[in-house]
């Protein structure tokens, strides 16, 4: 049997991060950055207001008090989006949140610690040098990189890209993978079932894993078992990488492994649970996982093997992320193989499996519990309750 590192080493060789495209930034929601990004303007871009009230020199409003109030009178307003003016001596200029502060001013008093006139201003409480003033630039300066290559484009990443200036950046777009089904005993969702029929249940998982690992799907009209149906649905295919399920297997119709076994498509037995029988290839140039297809072999085959080849299109680490967590309850684990146990957190940290009925990996209804895999090396027959166990995630 093949390792699994080994295995997942072949499966990230095969793929390799996607040209990046320069896109407006409202188009690059989840997309990853190609290139550092530097602030064009500065953050804020001028010495602004924070507060709505009177922009005044400190050193004017001294010791006011709301028993002995500082007047001043008011030379002038300004909201925000107008352009600076410029503060007379010995005046106060009424000013609301983000317009900039006047030249001469430094502090501004909150209308609340004010008579709030428009005329004549009392100020009732003294001020300091840049009290309420949201200086230019301290937030970011020209050239202070934002964003970092291999960051993912997130709401916050571009808001931050909006504001110091940048409108457009080179990024390396969500990678598109194909989706194909098979079996003869597949039917739609909702579908009533004859004999010996199932529900297609691993469709729609990968559909949603791809998008969850941000790529784009494309969902295949599902295959029979019939060799020649599955090569004419695979042809000519627009994707950066293909994933099948089912048909992988010794059985006497296993239509994957017929159809490609002799097309640039490898069978193995990789050293996991479940997940074991396992194609890699290159379909028509395109990359390809044949993944077994019981359902729970489907969830961990994609978040071993194929999360990290999306990881490499989308020009993101393919690096494990370390992550450990605490077992409320032991389970058994089976031998020679490393086993990939669908967890739940119970707590924070804490994780327990999520199929009833231990790792059987046609434990389909169970796995809407599961939120990670636990990862249990292939010497340890058991796991005890309170041991740590490696965490694996299969999102972006
Ligand atoms: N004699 C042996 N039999 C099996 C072995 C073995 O080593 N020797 N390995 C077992 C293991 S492990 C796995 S995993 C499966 C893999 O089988 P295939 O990849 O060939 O998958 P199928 O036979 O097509 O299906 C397996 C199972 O999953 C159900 N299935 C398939 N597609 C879907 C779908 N889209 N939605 C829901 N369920 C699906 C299918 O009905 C079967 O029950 O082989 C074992 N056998
Ligand atoms: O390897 Mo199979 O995926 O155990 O059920």
């Amino acid at each position: 049997m093949r390792e699994v590192d080994a295995h997942v080493a072949e499966a990230t060789a095969l793929v390799s991060t996607l040209a990046p495209v320069t896109l407006p930034l409202r188009e690059a929601f989840g997309t990853v950055a190609a290139s550092d990004q530097e602030a064009q303007v500065p953050s804020p871009p001028f010495d602004n207001s924070a507060m709505d009230g009177y922009a005044v020199r400190a050193a004017e409003v001294v010791g006011a008090t709301a028993a002995h109030p500082v007047r001043l009178p008011v030379a002038g307003e300004s909201a925000a989006g107008a352009a600076p003016a410029t503060l007379p001596p010995a005046s106060a200029w009424r000013i609301m949140t983000g317009a900039p502060v006047p030249v001469g001013a430094d502090a501004i008093v909150p209308v609340e610690h004010t008579d709030g006139a428009l005329d004549t201003v009392s100020v009732l409480a003294a001020s300091e040098s840049g009290r309420h003033v949201r200086r230019a630039g301290e937030d970011a300066l020209p050239g202070d990189v934002v964003l970092s290559r291999g960051e993912v484009l997130t709401a916050t990443r571009i808001a931050a890209l909006a504001a110091v200036g940048v409108a457009q950046v080179p990024t390396v777009s969500a990678p598109r993978v194909a989706v194909l089904a098979t079996g003869d005993e597949l039917v739609d969702a909702g579908a009533r079932l004859g004999p010996g029929q199932i529900h297609d249940s691993n469709a729609v998982l990968l559909e949603g894993l791809v998008r969850e690992a941000g790529a784009v799907p494309v969902l295949l009209e599902r295959v029979g078992d019939r060799p020649e149906q599955l090569l004419e649905r695979l042809s000519g295919v627009d994707a950066d990488l293909i994933v099948t399920t089912g048909g992988v297997s010794v059985g006497a119709y296993d239509v994957v492994k017929a159809a490609l076994a002799d097309r640039g498509v490898e069978f193995s037995a990789v050293a996991m649970q479940p997940g074991k029988p396992q194609g890699l290839g290159r379909f028509e140039g395109t990359p390809i996982a044949c993944l077994p297809g019981n359902p729970v072999s489907v969830l961990v085959s994609f978040a071993v093997i194929v999360a990290p080849m999306i990881r490499r299109l989308r020009g993101l680490d393919t690096a494990d992320a370390g992550e450990t967590a605490v077992a409320a309850s032991g389970w058994r684990t089976p031998q020679g193989r490393r086993q990939f146990m669908p967890v739940r957190f119970v707590s924070r940290g804490t994780v327990a499996p999520a199929t009833a009925g231990g790792s059987g990996s046609h434990l389909i209804a169970s796995l809407a519990r599961a939120q990670a895999l636990a990862d249990v090396a292939a010497g340890v027959d058991q796991v005890e309750p309170g041991a740590t166990v490696r965490i694996v995630r299969w999102d972006g």
